[in-house]
């Protein structure tokens, strides 16, 4: 409760990935702001260290929480070099185990509650340790928490792949999953990544409460069958606190280093620049990466593309990297002659852009994204609607959600991770969400949404009511 107990301490632990840690430090100030905890966030270092450090410097500033990195574990031999995300983090997780109670124990002031992301679960036992609530934070919607809880059950009744499922996967009192959305983790049932992700969904019900970023108007529907004793709250058990969305204020990074693009954006007319970008870890094919360059200029849109290096594609269809080539590199991989022939129509920006700051931009008016949850919800809070490009975790699920439940975005025939999108579709969709009538009433919706996601964080509104509630 607001103000209640000052002595209060909140000790967060943030798994790798950016798509983690700037939800996780989001939801550390407001449980100063709002819940007038002292907090401590345990990071665990990812390969992404220098935007990393980018977002810990600037979103604590001014100070609110005290951050504390824990050095990654070597886990080369625990894993093979090939094996997928979920199961990298799945494992670092487990190994920095040891060094997180230690750096618990020695911590000036004891605890008063843990909260863990979804892949720190296996943290969860230390609250027993100091008798103290524990919480699990899902930086990710409430279908999502859905899916991931009643996998178990799934596991038991379903037998083959999922993916070959000729029916969508019910989940009780949800929107059902069609087998081609599921997770990355459910592609392949003998793949680790698949157990360890079952495992998860296991674990998130042992705390005493979860957290969701999301918010109630969002998401009723699912929101109401977690709580519904005959639906999934018959599994889910514990409260379930909507507290989103958990999102990056506007301004908390310095974009000094970007005056020249905020300049260029300055000069645009007002709602005609799409921004492409496809996340912290997102990338296209060779060829991929070629057509969208097509589509971007044929459909003679303004844009920004945020351009990374082209990915080799993953042994889950997924494309997914934390590395990156120098800049060269990546144009080189652009048609021949594109900048040229697009350098009054678009900005080229290598790796990484201020992206809360671009979309919050008057001149924008469409995201061509990922879907990561993050970047969705980035999206919804600055009314620009999307062109759904889903690559890999839990984004298929987004994007249906965006496209058929939300219908806020666009999307193509095929899934991106499924085959390429060749040019005529692209220039389409970007023309669909810049241009025609079609996008015109997406924008409206998306105005709509982000009025209701403004509610929800005035005081009193319902993820404000709900954090307090759970922290009292
Ligand atoms: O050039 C860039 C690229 C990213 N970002 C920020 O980085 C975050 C990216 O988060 P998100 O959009 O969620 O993408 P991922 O980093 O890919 O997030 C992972 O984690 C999310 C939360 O669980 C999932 O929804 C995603 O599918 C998963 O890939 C957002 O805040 C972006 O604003 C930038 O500021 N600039």
């Amino acid at each position: 409760m607001e103000g209640r107990n000052a002595k209060a301490h909140a000790v967060l632990l943030s798994s790798p990935g950016l798509g983690h840690l700037i939800p996780v430090l989001e939801l550390g100030k407001r449980l100063v702001t709002v819940n007038n905890f002292k907090v401590t966030i345990f990071v665990v270092s990812s390969l992404t260290a220098a935007a990393e450090s980018q977002v810990l410097q600037s979103s604590m500033s001014p100070e609110l929480c005290e951050v504390i990195r824990l050095p990654p574990a070597n886990i080369s031999d625990l894993v093979d070099a090939d094996a997928a995300v979920v199961t990298r983090i799945a494992v670092l997780m487990r190994e920095i185990r040891p060094a997180l109670s230690s750096a618990i124990s020695a911590l000036k002031y004891p605890p008063t509650v843990l909260i863990v992301d979804l892949f720190g679960t296996e943290s969860l036992g230390f609250a027993d340790d100091f008798k103290i609530p524990k919480f699990v934070f899902i930086p990710s919607h409430a279908w999502f928490l859905a899916l991931t809880i009643y996998l178990p059950r799934l596991d038991e009744v379903v037998k083959g792949e999922y993916v070959d499922e000729k029916e969508a996967l019910f989940i009780p009192g949800c929107r059902p999953v069609q087998p081609e959305d599921v997770v990355d983790p459910m592609m392949c049932r003998s793949d680790q990544q698949y157990a360890e992700y079952v495992h998860m969904g296991m674990n998130i019900l042992m705390a005493d409460g979860i957290l969701v970023s999301t918010w109630e108007e969002l998401e009723p529907e699912t929101l109401a069958a977690l709580r519904d004793n005959k639906l999934l709250g018959r599994i889910s058990k514990v409260p379930i606190y909507p507290v989103g969305p958990m999102i990056r204020p506007i301004g908390a990074v310095d974009h000094s280093s970007k005056k020249l693009l905020f300049d260029w954006l300055d000069k645009q007319p007002s709602v005609s620049v799409l921004f492409v970008s496809f996340g912290s870890g997102g990338m296209l094919s060779n060829e991929q990466m070629r057509e969208l360059a097509w589509g971007l200029e044929l459909s003679r849109q303004r844009f920004i593309w945020v351009v990374r290096t082209p990915a080799v594609k993953s042994g889950d269809g997924s494309f997914f990297s934390v590395g990156s080539g120098s800049s060269n590199d990546k144009l080189s991989f652009l048609p021949e002659g594109f900048l040229g022939r697009t350098q009054n129509l678009g900005l080229v920006v290598s790796d990484w852009a201020p992206q809360v700051e671009i979309l919050s931009h008057p001149s924008v008016g469409g995201f061509f994204s990922h879907c990561g949850w993050n970047s969705t919800l980035e999206s919804i809070m600055n009314g620009v609607p999307m062109i759904a490009w889903p690559l890999y975790a839990e984004q298929k699920l987004n994007a249906t959600m965006l496209a058929e439940g939300l219908r806020i975005a666009v999307r193509s025939k095929i899934l991106p991770s499924k085959g390429i999108v060749g040019r005529e579709e692209i220039k389409m969709l970007v023309r669909k969400i810049m241009v025609d009538d079609e996008g015109r009433a997406m924008r409206a919706r998306v105005k709509e949404l982000k009025l209701s996601a403004e509610r929800a964080w005035t005081r009193n509104g319902s993820s404000w009511k709900a954090l307090a509630q759970a922290m009292c």
